[in-house]
């Protein structure tokens, strides 16, 4: 019998400008508490595992207890899979302790996947590194920042890197072919695609100390595919112009203590994504602009996190106060939140026995 835990943190990505590029992690975490009793010789178990879900974070969705359809053991399979084990090990026992709201642009769905991968490292002792389990969680979640974020931990920038052509039509196998679902449908026993080495990077950036993050979590879903459908193909070059400016100079404002506000008040300007996503979050540009430092101590900047409906507001004191008047502000839409104040999570995943 051996028995550990996963913890991986959420995260909040773009931080205003760095869409796609910029990730926060945060001190909300999913939790895996694994058992693996191998002194039975078989399982009845459907691919010898059993899920046992506790939901923390009052979502309406319910999670799938089926190891063929949940996206954390689909995405284990999937290693597995890659790495020619076709289940997990008799007999593995998963109870997920989630307390991240899903679908509200804290990365819910990164964590999930960064939480496969790992258990997936973990139950098949695959002892892959991060940077290559990174390499797994892009076949999945397709834009770096939040899965980087709740990997490696901390505030963190990503790129994807520009792939060998021979690579290219590896990586673009659609996602049905990469995470079958249900996962042992029809197992054909064939090897799902292993990723291309090197498909993304990250490098983290410090983070000033006094710095809190105010996470205000409205009471609706925006999937991340609805608020990636609604933004256009193309920019103009100022608008991109715009977003380089600020995306360059929020490192460096975010990691100088003490911090500046008026710096990272305009560093954390986006014309990229937010202006296309107010029509699915009713409020967002007023809320938005509804204060500055110079109008409220202690704020240092508020932006959308990830895809939304959080509302991030970075500050330095005054939580209470900064979270009620952008609640006052929503409930203006009728629209109920609440909120949480969180730090960042530097460690990242980690793996424990227990
Ligand atoms: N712990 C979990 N177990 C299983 N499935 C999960 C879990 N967490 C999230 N998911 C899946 O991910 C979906 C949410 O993904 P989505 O990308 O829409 O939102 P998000 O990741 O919370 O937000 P964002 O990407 O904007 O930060 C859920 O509907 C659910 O299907
Ligand atoms: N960068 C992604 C994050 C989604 O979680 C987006 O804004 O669509």
């Amino acid at each position: 019998m051996s028995s550990f835990a996963i913890r991986v943190p959420c995260s909040s990505a773009n931080i205003g400008p760095g869409f796609d590029v910029i990730g926060l992690a945060l001190s909300l975490h999913l939790e895996l508490r694994v058992t693996i009793d191998d002194s039975k010789p078989s399982s009845e178990l459907p691919l010898n595992c059993a899920i046992t879900y506790e939901d923390q974070s009052k979502s309406t969705e319910s999670i799938s207890l089926d190891p063929e359809v949940n996206l954390i053991t689909r995405v284990a399979l999937y290693v597995l899979r890659c790495h020619n084990q076709r289940a997990f090990p008799v007999e593995t026992k998963v109870h997920i302790v989630n307390p991240i709201p899903l679908s509200r642009g804290l990365g819910s769905s990164g964590t999930a996947v960064v939480a496969g991968v790992m258990l997936g490292n973990e139950v098949g002792k695959l002892g892959l590194s991060k940077d290559r389990l990174l390499d797994y969680c892009l076949m999945i979640e397709r834009h770096p920042d939040n899965v980087a974020a709740s990997l490696f931990g901390g505030f963190v920038g990503t790129y994807l890197n520009e792939l060998k052509p021979e690579d290219v039509a590896r990586k673009e196998i659609p996602l049905s072919e990469v995470l079958p679902s249900p996962a042992g449908g029809i197992d054909t026993g064939m090897k799902p695609p292993e990723p291309p080495l090197g498909i993304g990077h990250y490098r983290k950036f410090d983070w000033a100390p006094e710095i809190k993050a105010i996470a205000i979590i409205p009471d609706f879903v925006v999937p991340t595919a609805d608020a990636r459908n609604v933004l256009p193909q193309q920019y103009s070059r100022a608008d991109v112009v715009f977003n380089l400016q600020r995306a360059a100079l929020l490192p460096a404002a975010l990691g100088t203590s003490p911090p500046d506000p008026e710096m990272i008040f305009l560093a954390m300007q986006d014309k990229v994504h937010q202006p296309y996503r107010k029509g699915l979050i009713p409020g967002l540009t007023e809320v938005l602009q509804s204060m500055t430092p110079a109008t409220q101590p202690g704020l240092l900047g508020i932006c959308l996190s990830g895809a939304g409906p959080t509302i991030l507001a970075l500050a330095t004191d005054r939580f209470t106060e900064i979270a009620d008047r952008i609640i006052a502000r929503f409930a203006t839409n009728n629209i109920t939140c609440q909120w949480k104040l969180l730090e960042p999570a530097q460690e990242g995943t980690t793996v424990t026995p227990v």
